[in-house]
Protein backbone atom coordinates (compact mmCIF):
# COMPACT_ATOMS: atom_id res chain seq x y z
CA UNK A 1 0.00 0.00 0.00
CA UNK A 2 1.20 3.12 -0.88
CA UNK A 3 2.58 5.61 1.64
CA UNK A 4 1.06 8.91 1.07
CA UNK A 5 1.55 11.92 3.76
CA UNK A 6 -1.17 13.70 5.04
CA UNK A 7 -1.11 16.97 6.99
CA UNK A 8 -3.61 19.13 8.41
CA UNK A 9 -2.36 23.28 8.26
CA UNK A 10 -3.74 22.99 12.25
CA UNK A 11 -1.16 20.21 13.17
CA UNK A 12 0.94 22.29 15.19
CA UNK A 13 4.23 20.86 12.90
CA UNK A 14 2.67 22.03 9.76
CA UNK A 15 4.80 24.16 8.79
CA UNK A 16 8.37 22.83 9.11
CA UNK A 17 6.53 19.51 7.52
CA UNK A 18 5.30 21.65 4.26
CA UNK A 19 9.00 23.29 4.07
CA UNK A 20 10.80 19.67 4.62
CA UNK A 21 8.68 18.29 1.65
CA UNK A 22 9.66 21.33 -0.87
CA UNK A 23 12.97 21.74 0.07
CA UNK A 24 15.31 18.99 -2.25
CA UNK A 25 17.40 16.88 0.06
CA UNK A 26 19.98 19.19 0.82
CA UNK A 27 22.91 16.63 0.84
CA UNK A 28 22.02 14.89 -2.64
CA UNK A 29 21.57 18.26 -4.38
CA UNK A 30 25.12 19.19 -3.23
CA UNK A 31 26.66 15.93 -4.97
CA UNK A 32 24.60 16.75 -8.10
CA UNK A 33 26.27 19.83 -8.42
CA UNK A 34 29.89 18.51 -7.46
CA UNK A 35 29.22 15.94 -10.22
CA UNK A 36 27.83 18.62 -13.02
CA UNK A 37 30.76 21.00 -12.02
CA UNK A 38 33.27 18.22 -12.89
CA UNK A 39 31.61 17.30 -15.88
CA UNK A 40 31.32 21.06 -17.18
CA UNK A 41 34.86 21.65 -16.00
CA UNK A 42 36.10 18.43 -18.47
CA UNK A 43 33.93 19.40 -21.41
CA UNK A 44 35.12 22.87 -21.17
CA UNK A 45 39.12 21.49 -20.98
CA UNK A 46 38.66 18.50 -23.40
CA UNK A 47 35.46 18.94 -25.38
CA UNK A 48 34.79 16.28 -27.89
CA UNK A 49 37.08 13.93 -26.57
CA UNK A 50 34.85 14.47 -22.88
CA UNK A 51 31.84 14.61 -24.78
CA UNK A 52 32.03 11.19 -26.56
CA UNK A 53 32.91 9.83 -23.11
CA UNK A 54 30.31 11.07 -20.82
CA UNK A 55 27.83 9.95 -23.56
CA UNK A 56 28.76 6.64 -23.43
CA UNK A 57 28.91 6.64 -19.81
CA UNK A 58 25.45 8.29 -18.50
CA UNK A 59 23.21 7.08 -22.02
CA UNK A 60 25.14 3.86 -22.59
CA UNK A 61 26.00 5.64 -26.66
CA UNK A 62 28.83 4.91 -28.38
CA UNK A 63 30.39 6.89 -31.08
CA UNK A 64 33.40 7.05 -32.66
CA UNK A 65 33.58 10.99 -33.29
CA UNK A 66 30.62 13.78 -31.63
CA UNK A 67 29.86 14.36 -35.72
CA UNK A 68 28.55 10.48 -35.46
CA UNK A 69 25.79 11.48 -32.73
CA UNK A 70 24.52 14.84 -34.71
CA UNK A 71 21.68 13.71 -36.91
CA UNK A 72 21.05 14.98 -40.39
CA UNK A 73 18.00 17.13 -41.65
CA UNK A 74 17.46 14.22 -44.04
CA UNK A 75 16.61 11.86 -41.02
CA UNK A 76 14.31 14.69 -39.14
CA UNK A 77 11.88 15.09 -42.37
CA UNK A 78 12.00 10.98 -42.75
CA UNK A 79 11.07 10.25 -39.06
CA UNK A 80 8.13 13.40 -39.89
CA UNK A 81 6.99 11.76 -43.13
CA UNK A 82 7.29 7.93 -41.44
CA UNK A 83 4.82 8.57 -38.79
CA UNK A 84 1.38 7.30 -38.73
CA UNK A 85 -1.32 9.66 -39.85
CA UNK A 86 -2.63 10.32 -36.18
CA UNK A 87 0.47 11.39 -34.75
CA UNK A 88 1.27 13.37 -37.42
CA UNK A 89 -2.19 15.29 -37.11
CA UNK A 90 -1.53 15.28 -33.34
CA UNK A 91 1.55 17.17 -33.61
CA UNK A 92 1.01 19.46 -36.05
CA UNK A 93 -2.51 20.72 -34.30
CA UNK A 94 -0.51 20.81 -31.49
CA UNK A 95 2.35 23.01 -33.03
CA UNK A 96 -0.52 25.41 -34.84
CA UNK A 97 -1.87 26.05 -31.50
CA UNK A 98 1.09 26.52 -29.70
CA UNK A 99 2.87 28.82 -32.23
CA UNK A 100 -1.02 30.95 -32.17
CA UNK A 101 -0.48 31.59 -28.70
CA UNK A 102 3.30 32.82 -28.96
CA UNK A 103 3.03 35.23 -32.23
CA UNK A 104 0.91 37.35 -29.47
CA UNK A 105 3.63 37.40 -26.90
CA UNK A 106 5.91 38.82 -29.77
CA UNK A 107 7.30 42.45 -28.57
CA UNK A 108 7.71 45.24 -31.46
CA UNK A 109 10.80 47.81 -31.51
CA UNK A 110 9.31 51.04 -30.14
CA UNK A 111 10.13 55.07 -29.92
CA UNK A 112 8.76 58.89 -29.48
CA UNK A 113 10.21 61.83 -30.44
CA UNK A 114 10.32 64.92 -28.30
CA UNK A 115 9.57 68.21 -29.23
CA UNK A 116 13.12 69.29 -29.92
CA UNK A 117 13.68 66.39 -32.28
CA UNK A 118 15.12 63.74 -29.63
CA UNK A 119 14.25 60.89 -30.14
CA UNK A 120 14.37 57.59 -27.42
CA UNK A 121 13.11 54.22 -28.05
CA UNK A 122 13.90 50.47 -27.48
CA UNK A 123 15.47 48.29 -30.46
CA UNK A 124 14.24 44.34 -30.41
CA UNK A 125 16.68 41.77 -31.68
CA UNK A 126 15.99 37.96 -31.88
CA UNK A 127 18.99 35.88 -30.53
CA UNK A 128 21.66 34.88 -33.47
CA UNK A 129 22.13 31.14 -31.98
CA UNK A 130 20.56 29.54 -29.10
CA UNK A 131 20.39 25.75 -27.56
CA UNK A 132 17.35 23.79 -26.96
CA UNK A 133 16.99 20.75 -24.32
CA UNK A 134 15.14 18.75 -25.10
CA UNK A 135 14.76 16.20 -22.34
CA UNK A 136 14.95 12.42 -22.97
CA UNK A 137 16.70 10.18 -20.22
CA UNK A 138 13.44 8.78 -18.85
CA UNK A 139 10.83 9.85 -21.33
CA UNK A 140 10.75 11.49 -24.53
CA UNK A 141 9.20 14.97 -25.04
CA UNK A 142 7.96 16.07 -28.19
CA UNK A 143 6.12 18.18 -27.08
CA UNK A 144 9.13 19.89 -25.50
CA UNK A 145 10.64 20.35 -29.03
CA UNK A 146 7.57 22.63 -30.05
CA UNK A 147 7.44 24.31 -26.63
CA UNK A 148 10.93 25.28 -27.22
CA UNK A 149 11.56 25.53 -30.81
CA UNK A 150 8.79 27.69 -31.68
CA UNK A 151 8.53 30.47 -29.41
CA UNK A 152 12.46 30.81 -30.95
CA UNK A 153 11.44 30.67 -34.39
CA UNK A 154 8.51 33.09 -33.66
CA UNK A 155 11.05 35.60 -32.35
CA UNK A 156 13.36 35.29 -35.38
CA UNK A 157 16.41 33.68 -33.98
CA UNK A 158 18.43 32.36 -36.56
CA UNK A 159 19.77 28.88 -35.73
CA UNK A 160 18.60 26.70 -33.46
CA UNK A 161 20.88 23.89 -31.40
CA UNK A 162 18.99 21.29 -30.23
CA UNK A 163 20.43 18.52 -27.79
CA UNK A 164 18.71 15.49 -26.22
CA UNK A 165 19.46 12.49 -25.09
CA UNK A 166 18.93 9.19 -26.65
CA UNK A 167 19.69 6.41 -23.93
CA UNK A 168 20.90 3.53 -25.52
CA UNK A 169 20.91 4.72 -29.13
CA UNK A 170 16.83 4.55 -29.05
CA UNK A 171 15.53 7.22 -30.79
CA UNK A 172 11.67 8.83 -30.75
CA UNK A 173 10.68 9.08 -33.95
CA UNK A 174 8.37 11.89 -32.85
CA UNK A 175 11.07 13.89 -31.04
CA UNK A 176 12.55 13.99 -35.11
CA UNK A 177 9.63 14.62 -36.13
CA UNK A 178 8.75 17.29 -34.39
CA UNK A 179 12.25 18.77 -34.81
CA UNK A 180 11.42 18.91 -38.34
CA UNK A 181 8.17 20.59 -37.99
CA UNK A 182 9.99 23.53 -36.48
CA UNK A 183 12.35 23.57 -38.53
CA UNK A 184 15.50 22.88 -36.09
CA UNK A 185 19.01 23.47 -37.86
CA UNK A 186 20.93 21.10 -36.08
CA UNK A 187 20.06 17.94 -33.31
CA UNK A 188 22.71 16.29 -31.38
CA UNK A 189 21.61 13.18 -29.76
CA UNK A 190 23.75 14.19 -26.43
CA UNK A 191 22.13 15.23 -22.96
CA UNK A 192 22.72 15.70 -19.35
CA UNK A 193 25.03 18.31 -17.59
CA UNK A 194 27.66 17.53 -20.77
CA UNK A 195 25.21 18.41 -23.88
CA UNK A 196 24.58 21.85 -21.92
CA UNK A 197 28.36 22.36 -20.81
CA UNK A 198 28.71 21.59 -24.93
CA UNK A 199 26.24 24.50 -25.99
CA UNK A 200 27.48 26.83 -23.18
CA UNK A 201 31.55 26.45 -24.26
CA UNK A 202 31.37 24.76 -27.44
CA UNK A 203 33.61 21.80 -28.91
CA UNK A 204 35.23 21.14 -31.65
CA UNK A 205 32.29 19.80 -33.12
CA UNK A 206 29.08 21.38 -31.15
CA UNK A 207 28.74 25.25 -31.33
CA UNK A 208 28.75 27.39 -28.89
CA UNK A 209 25.53 29.04 -27.91
CA UNK A 210 24.05 32.49 -26.96
CA UNK A 211 21.33 31.30 -24.53
CA UNK A 212 20.25 27.77 -23.04
CA UNK A 213 16.67 27.23 -23.06
CA UNK A 214 14.21 24.58 -21.99
CA UNK A 215 13.58 21.61 -18.94
CA UNK A 216 15.49 18.84 -17.77
CA UNK A 217 16.10 16.39 -14.73
CA UNK A 218 18.23 17.97 -11.62
CA UNK A 219 21.96 17.60 -13.45
CA UNK A 220 20.41 19.80 -16.47
CA UNK A 221 19.03 22.07 -14.24
CA UNK A 222 22.55 22.12 -12.12
CA UNK A 223 24.23 22.85 -15.08
CA UNK A 224 22.29 25.61 -16.27
CA UNK A 225 21.96 27.06 -13.05
CA UNK A 226 26.52 26.63 -13.43
CA UNK A 227 26.45 27.91 -17.09
CA UNK A 228 25.11 31.11 -16.35
CA UNK A 229 26.94 34.40 -17.20
CA UNK A 230 28.75 32.56 -19.84
CA UNK A 231 25.61 32.18 -22.09
CA UNK A 232 22.22 33.11 -21.31
CA UNK A 233 19.38 30.83 -19.46
CA UNK A 234 15.86 30.59 -19.51
CA UNK A 235 15.09 29.45 -15.84
CA UNK A 236 15.50 26.65 -13.27
CA UNK A 237 12.86 24.22 -15.24
CA UNK A 238 13.88 21.14 -13.33
CA UNK A 239 12.09 18.12 -11.85
CA UNK A 240 8.05 18.20 -12.64
CA UNK A 241 5.13 19.94 -9.77
CA UNK A 242 1.47 20.05 -9.35
CA UNK A 243 0.22 21.45 -6.81
CA UNK A 244 -4.43 20.99 -7.11
CA UNK A 245 -6.62 23.10 -5.04
CA UNK A 246 -9.98 21.44 -4.96
CA UNK A 247 -13.59 22.20 -3.09
CA UNK A 248 -14.03 18.46 -2.54
CA UNK A 249 -16.81 18.77 -5.60
CA UNK A 250 -14.63 16.72 -8.33
CA UNK A 251 -14.41 13.14 -9.10
CA UNK A 252 -11.70 11.81 -6.91
CA UNK A 253 -10.38 9.92 -9.54
CA UNK A 254 -9.38 12.38 -11.85
CA UNK A 255 -7.48 14.57 -9.26
CA UNK A 256 -5.94 11.49 -8.32
CA UNK A 257 -4.46 10.65 -12.13
CA UNK A 258 -3.72 14.85 -12.24
CA UNK A 259 -1.47 14.34 -9.52
CA UNK A 260 -0.27 11.24 -10.88
CA UNK A 261 0.58 13.04 -14.25
CA UNK A 262 3.59 15.16 -12.94
CA UNK A 263 4.89 12.31 -10.61
CA UNK A 264 5.30 10.21 -13.37
CA UNK A 265 7.98 12.44 -14.71
CA UNK A 266 10.60 11.80 -12.17
CA UNK A 267 11.05 10.56 -8.47
CA UNK A 268 11.86 14.08 -7.44
CA UNK A 269 8.54 14.97 -9.09
CA UNK A 270 6.25 16.71 -6.33
CA UNK A 271 2.16 16.76 -6.31
CA UNK A 272 0.17 18.58 -3.74
CA UNK A 273 -3.11 18.32 -2.90
CA UNK A 274 -5.28 21.00 -0.81
CA UNK A 275 -8.92 20.55 0.24
CA UNK A 276 -10.78 21.80 3.06
CA UNK A 277 -12.99 18.60 2.80
CA UNK A 278 -11.67 15.72 4.83
CA UNK A 279 -13.64 12.97 3.29
CA UNK A 280 -12.76 14.04 -0.17
CA UNK A 281 -8.75 14.18 1.19
CA UNK A 282 -9.43 10.34 1.99
CA UNK A 283 -11.59 9.82 -1.50
CA UNK A 284 -8.54 10.93 -3.62
CA UNK A 285 -6.31 8.78 -1.01
CA UNK A 286 -8.44 6.19 -2.02
CA UNK A 287 -8.16 6.21 -5.84
CA UNK A 288 -4.32 6.88 -5.87
CA UNK A 289 -3.93 3.57 -4.05
CA UNK A 290 -5.99 1.52 -6.94
CA UNK A 291 -5.35 3.86 -9.64
CA UNK A 292 -1.77 3.14 -8.78
CA UNK A 293 -1.65 -0.22 -9.74
CA UNK A 294 -2.98 0.06 -13.12
CA UNK A 295 -0.08 2.84 -14.40
CA UNK A 296 2.80 1.33 -16.45
CA UNK A 297 5.22 4.06 -14.53
CA UNK A 298 3.85 2.92 -11.20
CA UNK A 299 7.25 2.59 -9.43
CA UNK A 300 8.02 6.05 -10.26
CA UNK A 301 4.94 7.27 -9.64
CA UNK A 302 5.01 5.85 -5.97
CA UNK A 303 8.67 6.99 -5.41
CA UNK A 304 7.57 10.66 -6.30
CA UNK A 305 4.31 10.34 -4.76
CA UNK A 306 5.91 9.05 -1.39
CA UNK A 307 8.90 10.97 -0.94
CA UNK A 308 7.97 14.50 -2.31
CA UNK A 309 4.03 14.27 -2.16
CA UNK A 310 1.58 15.32 0.14
CA UNK A 311 -2.19 15.86 0.91
CA UNK A 312 -3.25 18.66 2.86
CA UNK A 313 -6.11 19.34 4.53
CA UNK A 314 -6.54 23.42 5.13
CA UNK A 315 -9.04 25.69 6.59
CA UNK A 316 -11.23 27.43 3.48
CA UNK A 317 -9.67 27.90 0.23
CA UNK A 318 -8.38 31.46 1.20
CA UNK A 319 -5.82 29.25 3.15
CA UNK A 320 -5.38 27.09 -0.08
CA UNK A 321 -4.42 30.00 -2.24
CA UNK A 322 -2.35 31.26 0.77
CA UNK A 323 -0.43 27.85 1.09
CA UNK A 324 -0.08 27.71 -2.80
CA UNK A 325 1.16 31.23 -3.35
CA UNK A 326 3.90 29.81 -0.26
CA UNK A 327 4.93 26.81 -2.63
CA UNK A 328 4.66 28.95 -5.99
CA UNK A 329 4.58 25.56 -7.76
CA UNK A 330 5.13 25.24 -11.71
CA UNK A 331 1.32 24.04 -12.06
CA UNK A 332 -1.92 25.29 -10.26
CA UNK A 333 -5.16 23.56 -10.92
CA UNK A 334 -8.09 25.26 -9.01
CA UNK A 335 -10.50 22.20 -9.15
CA UNK A 336 -13.28 24.47 -7.57
CA UNK A 337 -16.71 26.29 -8.12
CA UNK A 338 -16.13 29.82 -9.63
CA UNK A 339 -12.43 29.62 -10.21
CA UNK A 340 -12.53 32.54 -11.87
CA UNK A 341 -13.47 34.04 -8.12
CA UNK A 342 -10.13 32.72 -6.92
CA UNK A 343 -7.72 33.01 -9.49
CA UNK A 344 -7.05 36.53 -7.98
CA UNK A 345 -5.40 35.19 -4.85
CA UNK A 346 -2.99 33.49 -6.72
CA UNK A 347 0.65 35.67 -7.37
CA UNK A 348 2.92 32.22 -7.58
CA UNK A 349 2.46 29.55 -9.92
CA UNK A 350 3.95 29.30 -13.41
CA UNK A 351 0.90 27.75 -15.18
CA UNK A 352 -2.65 28.42 -13.63
CA UNK A 353 -5.65 25.99 -14.81
CA UNK A 354 -8.48 27.05 -14.20
CA UNK A 355 -12.11 24.86 -13.53
CA UNK A 356 -12.70 20.92 -13.51
CA UNK A 357 -12.80 20.51 -16.55
CA UNK A 358 -8.84 21.82 -17.31
CA UNK A 359 -6.46 18.86 -16.70
CA UNK A 360 -2.69 20.23 -16.24
CA UNK A 361 -2.03 17.58 -18.83
CA UNK A 362 -4.02 19.72 -21.60
CA UNK A 363 -1.51 22.10 -21.06
CA UNK A 364 1.74 20.38 -21.30
CA UNK A 365 0.45 19.17 -24.82
CA UNK A 366 -1.44 21.40 -26.68
CA UNK A 367 -3.62 23.66 -24.74
CA UNK A 368 -0.88 26.78 -26.47
CA UNK A 369 0.83 28.07 -23.70
CA UNK A 370 4.49 26.97 -23.09
CA UNK A 371 4.96 24.03 -20.84
CA UNK A 372 8.59 25.32 -19.99
CA UNK A 373 7.67 26.23 -16.39
CA UNK A 374 10.37 27.66 -13.63
CA UNK A 375 10.10 25.06 -10.72
CA UNK A 376 11.52 24.10 -6.96
CA UNK A 377 9.88 27.76 -6.32
CA UNK A 378 11.20 29.86 -8.58
CA UNK A 379 7.44 30.87 -9.64
CA UNK A 380 7.88 34.08 -7.45
CA UNK A 381 10.49 35.42 -9.93
CA UNK A 382 10.44 33.38 -13.08
CA UNK A 383 7.73 33.29 -15.59
CA UNK A 384 7.18 30.75 -18.32
CA UNK A 385 9.16 30.27 -21.20
CA UNK A 386 8.00 33.07 -24.45
CA UNK A 387 9.57 34.55 -27.42
CA UNK A 388 10.55 37.27 -24.61
CA UNK A 389 13.23 34.55 -24.19
CA UNK A 390 14.21 35.07 -27.37
CA UNK A 391 14.27 38.40 -27.61
CA UNK A 392 16.78 41.25 -26.30
CA UNK A 393 16.26 44.60 -26.07
CA UNK A 394 18.54 47.64 -26.92
CA UNK A 395 18.24 51.29 -25.69
CA UNK A 396 17.98 54.20 -28.40
CA UNK A 397 18.95 57.29 -27.90
CA UNK A 398 19.56 60.12 -30.61
CA UNK A 399 19.87 63.58 -29.41
CA UNK A 400 18.91 67.10 -31.18
CA UNK A 401 20.93 69.67 -31.13
CA UNK A 402 18.71 71.59 -29.07
CA UNK A 403 18.49 68.63 -26.72
CA UNK A 404 21.84 68.84 -26.20
CA UNK A 405 21.84 71.72 -24.88
CA UNK A 406 18.89 70.74 -22.42
CA UNK A 407 20.23 67.26 -21.48
CA UNK A 408 23.97 68.18 -21.47
CA UNK A 409 23.38 70.99 -18.28
CA UNK A 410 21.98 68.03 -16.48
CA UNK A 411 24.61 65.47 -17.47
CA UNK A 412 27.41 68.60 -16.45
CA UNK A 413 25.95 69.01 -13.02
CA UNK A 414 25.23 65.26 -11.78
CA UNK A 415 28.85 64.17 -12.98
CA UNK A 416 31.01 67.05 -11.81
CA UNK A 417 28.85 65.89 -8.57
CA UNK A 418 29.96 62.74 -8.99
CA UNK A 419 33.62 63.69 -9.67
CA UNK A 420 34.01 62.61 -13.75
CA UNK A 421 35.38 65.03 -15.35
CA UNK A 422 35.58 63.67 -18.71
CA UNK A 423 31.56 62.93 -18.42
CA UNK A 424 30.56 66.17 -18.01
CA UNK A 425 33.14 67.81 -20.78
CA UNK A 426 31.75 65.34 -23.17
CA UNK A 427 27.99 67.00 -22.60
CA UNK A 428 29.73 70.27 -22.43
CA UNK A 429 31.35 69.95 -25.40
CA UNK A 430 28.31 69.71 -27.39
CA UNK A 431 26.13 72.88 -26.30
CA UNK A 432 28.62 75.23 -24.43
CA UNK A 433 31.92 77.18 -26.08
CA UNK A 434 35.15 75.78 -24.93
CA UNK A 435 36.30 78.72 -23.21
CA UNK A 436 33.20 78.54 -20.91
CA UNK A 437 33.96 75.14 -19.88
CA UNK A 438 35.17 74.85 -16.40
CA UNK A 439 36.53 72.16 -14.31
N1 LIG B 1 9.80 22.18 -15.65
C1 LIG B 1 9.50 21.89 -16.88
O1 LIG B 1 9.09 22.78 -17.63
C2 LIG B 1 9.62 20.48 -17.40
C3 LIG B 1 9.12 20.10 -18.67
C4 LIG B 1 9.31 18.79 -19.11
C5 LIG B 1 10.02 17.89 -18.31
N2 LIG B 1 10.49 18.30 -17.11
C6 LIG B 1 11.32 17.46 -16.25
O2 LIG B 1 12.45 17.12 -17.04
C7 LIG B 1 13.03 15.96 -16.47
C8 LIG B 1 13.42 15.00 -17.55
O3 LIG B 1 14.32 14.12 -16.97
P1 LIG B 1 14.92 12.87 -17.71
O4 LIG B 1 15.84 12.20 -16.75
O5 LIG B 1 13.82 12.10 -18.31
O6 LIG B 1 15.76 13.45 -18.95
P2 LIG B 1 16.97 14.49 -19.02
O7 LIG B 1 17.31 14.57 -20.46
O8 LIG B 1 16.65 15.74 -18.32
O9 LIG B 1 18.15 13.81 -18.23
C9 LIG B 1 18.86 12.70 -18.74
C10 LIG B 1 20.35 12.96 -18.60
O10 LIG B 1 20.68 13.11 -17.22
C11 LIG B 1 22.02 12.73 -17.03
N3 LIG B 1 22.15 11.90 -15.84
C12 LIG B 1 21.27 10.97 -15.38
N4 LIG B 1 21.77 10.37 -14.28
C13 LIG B 1 22.98 10.93 -14.06
C14 LIG B 1 24.01 10.73 -13.07
N5 LIG B 1 23.86 9.83 -12.09
N6 LIG B 1 25.12 11.47 -13.16
C15 LIG B 1 25.27 12.40 -14.13
N7 LIG B 1 24.34 12.63 -15.09
C16 LIG B 1 23.23 11.90 -15.05
C17 LIG B 1 22.45 11.95 -18.24
O11 LIG B 1 23.43 12.68 -18.91
C18 LIG B 1 21.21 11.84 -19.10
O12 LIG B 1 21.51 12.06 -20.46
C19 LIG B 1 12.02 15.41 -15.48
O13 LIG B 1 12.46 15.74 -14.19
C20 LIG B 1 10.74 16.15 -15.82
O14 LIG B 1 9.91 16.27 -14.72
C21 LIG B 1 10.32 19.57 -16.65
N1 LIG C 1 4.64 18.41 -17.37
C1 LIG C 1 5.88 18.73 -18.06
C2 LIG C 1 6.36 20.06 -17.51
O1 LIG C 1 6.64 19.97 -16.17
C3 LIG C 1 5.73 18.81 -19.55
C4 LIG C 1 5.36 17.55 -20.24
C5 LIG C 1 5.74 17.13 -21.45
N2 LIG C 1 5.15 15.94 -21.69
C6 LIG C 1 4.39 15.66 -20.67
N3 LIG C 1 4.52 16.64 -19.77
ZN1 LIG D 1 3.76 16.51 -17.81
Amino acid sequence: MIQIKKLSSTDAGFHAALEKLLAFEDAHDAAVDVTVAGILKDIKKRGDEALLEYTHRFDHLDANSVAELELPRSALKQALQGLPANQRNALEQAAVRVRAYHEKQLAQSWSYTEPDGTLLGQKITPLSRVGLYVPGGKASYPSSVLMNAIPAKVAGVSELIMVTPTPGGEKNNLVLAAAAICEVDRLFTIGGAQAVGALAYGTGTVPRVDKIVGPGNEYVAAAKRRVFGVVGIDMVAGPSEILVICDGKTDPDWIAMDLFSQAEHDELAQAILLSPDAAFIDAVAESIARQLETMPRKAVIRASLENRGVLIQVKDLDEACAIANHVAPEHLELSVEQPEKWVDKINHAGAIFLGRYTSEALGDYCAGPNHVLPTSRTARFSSPLGVYDFQKRSSLIQVSEQGAAKLGAIASILAHGEGLQAHAMSAEYRFMNRTDIQD
